[in-house]
């Protein structure tokens, strides 16, 4: 009978993305940032810039969605070494989700202990409005219901336990240092802290979809960043998981709105500068 598994990325790949990347750059991050749809902008801003297209990188995964460039920038982010992810990867581009969270068991392998993961994400709380910043305190993973895990398959004993605790999956000091960045810059008005559901995507959600995401607690809907935070916890590495508000969900059968991309990427945009500044206030206290 065949046996239903996460197509899992052989060991050998990670190291020789790894061994690529070392010889290809003298720059030893210890935080990387993931950028989120159409916020990749983060990355011109560093300083004494390497510049890496996925495409060179052996077994790196291919950006397919406009809005992600598809190459790693390492450099200087107020005085620190970073690497930033312009561009990431999705289930709905029919990634498995160890194929998603390829990238960070590399950065793992390169020395990263700090993952800063962003992400464009639709409003499910009443409260939130386009353009606010939410500090993710915690996830649920919807398609993890159904059993898409990117550590599903075999366990790598080298990166992390087979069974790892997920309770405290986003860092509480980077979260609260991140709130005393967004005080000094002036930000705390958009500013909210709440739980970040992935779906698969590429669908947005229905009227009734986003209604049971806000019966279940959930403040913004997006589909990523799940995958790279279970691989990041696995191997130990810190969290903070950022979602910038792009849209609001769609919670009523009169609202004319309807979710697009364009608004999602306008949005982005439209904070970028907000991130940059924020990201590099908090990158300087780390
Ligand atoms: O990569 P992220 O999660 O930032 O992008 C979101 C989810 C989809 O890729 C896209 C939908 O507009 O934006
Ligand atoms: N739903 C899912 N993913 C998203 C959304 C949304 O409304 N906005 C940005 N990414």
């Amino acid at each position: 009978m065949a046996c239903l598994m996460e197509s899992s990325v052989p060991l050998q790949s990670y190291k020789e993305a790894a061994e690529w990347i070392l010889a290809h750059t003298d720059q030893r991050p210890r935080i990387a940032v993931i950028c989120g749809s159409g916020l990749g902008t983060l990355a011109e801003t560093l300083e004494n810039k390497t510049v890496i297209p996925y495409e060179d990188i052996p077994h790196f995964p291919s950006s397919t969605v406009p809005g992600h460039a598809g190459r790693l920038v390492f450099g200087l982010l107020n005085g620190k070494q970073c690497v930033c992810m312009q561009g990431r990867f999705h289930i709905y581009e029919g990634y498995s989700m160890s194929t998603v969270a390829f990238p960070v068991r590399v950065f793992s392998l390169l020395g990263v202990d700090t993952l800063i993961v962003t992400n464009a994400a639709g409003g499910i709380n009443s409260n939130y409005s386009v353009g606010d910043i939410m500090f993710i305190k915690d996830h649920i993973n919807m398609p993890g219901f159904c059993g898409q895990n990117p550590l599903r398959g075999p366990n790598e004993d080298g990166f992390g336990v087979r069974f790892p605790c997920m309770s405290d999956a986003y860092d509480q000091h980077l979260r609260h240092l991140a709130m005393d960045c967004t005080q000094e810059l002036g930000l705390q008005d958009i500013v909210q802290e709440g739980i970040y559901c992935m779906l698969g995507g590429p669908s947005y959600e229905t009227i009734a979809e986003c209604n049971m995401l806000k019966l279940l607690g959930v403040d913004a809907v997006g589909m990523s960043t799940v995958p790279e935070v279970i691989t990041g916890r696995h191997c130990r590495m810190h969290i903070l998981g950022i979602s910038l508000i792009t849209n609001m969900a769609i919670l009523s059968y009169n609202s004319t709105a309807h979710a697009n991309h364009q608004e999602v990427l306008q949005t982005s945009q439209l904070r970028a500068a907000a991130l940059i500044a924020l990201l590099t206030n908090l990158v300087g206290k780390m």
